[in-house]
């Protein structure tokens, strides 16, 4: 059986906070740093510039760190994340900084979320002291579009998203906003979507998505897995049948025929024919084992399939019953790396099936399927 370790409490989570260039994250920011429900937060930026932080600056800790009146810390990345991280906690030990609950961590917008992830699991300091609440994406109901097209970084931070934030709906058509909820649903259908200007909850909306429900003080596995929003997707690599029916309606019953073709939005069949749109390669989909796994074989199929597509495999999730163990394992991947798996107390619901879910670039359900079935000679089901 595995080392498994206990998630609790005493590690204080990490949000981190990426999406395109332009898209809307310091926007976003600045808005939770203001917000009194936000105390106790310590924000790492890039640049003090970036966040117009004038008006709530009280006191600045030194060149690195500014405290805000609204409760929150803000400081810009030192010499790596690794140092910035340690730094941050034991001047909070040692009271230089008031006491934080949560991190947020915003990236620059061409940035890759994985390597920030492996730091976060990877680091021995780091990784004793924090852990990784949930990624969060922000994307513009603007450009959006064209970036998912265009851009596969800007496609790959939507689809290891643990919460979608679409910014710009206030000068985005309804139908552009309507069509791109679609994209990012096919793309990501576990992720949480919410609207930046609609939404006056929105800090609190982004966080707590990880494990650990502070609510219940207790370890939430179907909150983080959300298997139940793959049932209806798992088409990845399927080119004719994503986002649209093709009467012109989409699933809400809108008719999409007569929006806006300039910004280039609608133009469903083109989209669906587009050789070079890359949501073909990225895509999400659930495996379930009605039969108990068998630890050796399950670390045996996972890491083949890190060895063999591991830059594809963008993120893991999971939770399995294993025949060692009457009490449900957790897992969680990024790319080649696992977290330490995590032993719950109890199974959530009667459910007992184990569930994996993935997200890949270029890497079909079949193939994982099949790579499972050649590594423990039993089949998917
Ligand atoms: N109308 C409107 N404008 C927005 C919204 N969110 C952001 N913007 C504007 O979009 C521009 C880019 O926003 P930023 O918050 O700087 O985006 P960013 O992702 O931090 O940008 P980079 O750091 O360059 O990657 C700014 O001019 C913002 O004022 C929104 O919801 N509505």
């Amino acid at each position: 059986m595995p080392a498994v370790t206990a998630v609790s409490a005493a590690r204080l989570p990490i949000s981190v906070l990426t999406g395109f260039l332009g898209s809307g994250k310091t926007t976003l920011l600045s808005r939770i740093i203001r917000d009194p429900r936000m105390a106790r937060t310590a924000v790492i930026i890039n640049e003090f510039g970036e966040v117009g932080l004038d008006h709530l600056l009280v006191a600045k800790a030194d060149e690195n760190t500014v405290l805000m009146d609204s409760g929150c810390i803000c400081c810009t990345i030192r010499s790596d994340l690794a140092d910035t991280l340690r730094d941050l906690y034991l001047r909070r030990l040692r009271d230089e900084v008031p006491e934080f609950d949560r991190v947020v961590i915003e990236t620059t917008g061409l940035a890759d979320p994985a390597p920030i992830l492996h730091t976060l699991m990877t680091d021995p300091l780091v990784a004793a002291r924090f852990r990784l609440d949930g990624v969060v994406t922000t994307v513009d109901a603007v450009h959006g579009m064209g970036q998912l097209d265009a851009q596969e970084e800007s496609l790959k931070q939507a689809a290891v998203a643990d919460r979608l934030v679409l910014t710009k709906t206030d000068i985005a058509t309804p139908e552009a906003v309507d069509y791109l909820k679609h994209r990012l649903k096919e793309l990501n259908p576990a992720a949480l979507v919410v609207d930046a200007q609609t939404e006056e909850a929105l800090p609190v909306l982004l966080f707590d998505a990880g494990l650990y429900n502070p609510e219940t003080k207790s370890l939430d596995v179907q909150r983080w897995l959300r298997a139940e929003a793959y049932d209806d997707h798992g088409h990845h690599h399927d080119h004719h049948h994503h986002d649209h029916d093709h009467d012109g309606h989409d699933h809400d019953g809108h008719d999409h025929a007569d929006c806006d073709h300039d910004h280039g939005h609608c133009e469903h069949e083109d989209h669906d024919h587009d050789p070079n749109r890359h949501d073909e390669a990225i895509g999400a989909f659930c495996l379930t084992f009605t039969q108990p796994l068998v630890w050796d074989e399950l670390v045996g199929f996972l890491e083949t399939l890190a060895r063999l597509r591991g830059p594809d495999v963008l993120r893991v999730k999971g939770v399995l019953n294993v025949v060692e163990s009457d009490q449900p394992i957790v897992i969680h991947g990024v790319q080649h790396l696992f977290h330490p798996p995590v032993q719950l107390d109890a199974w959530p619901s009667d459910d007992r099936r184990s569930r994996i879910v993935f997200i890949t670039r270029n890497v079909s359900r079949q193939v994982v399927e099949t790579l499972y079935a050649s590594c423990t000679g039993k089949s998917v089901g």
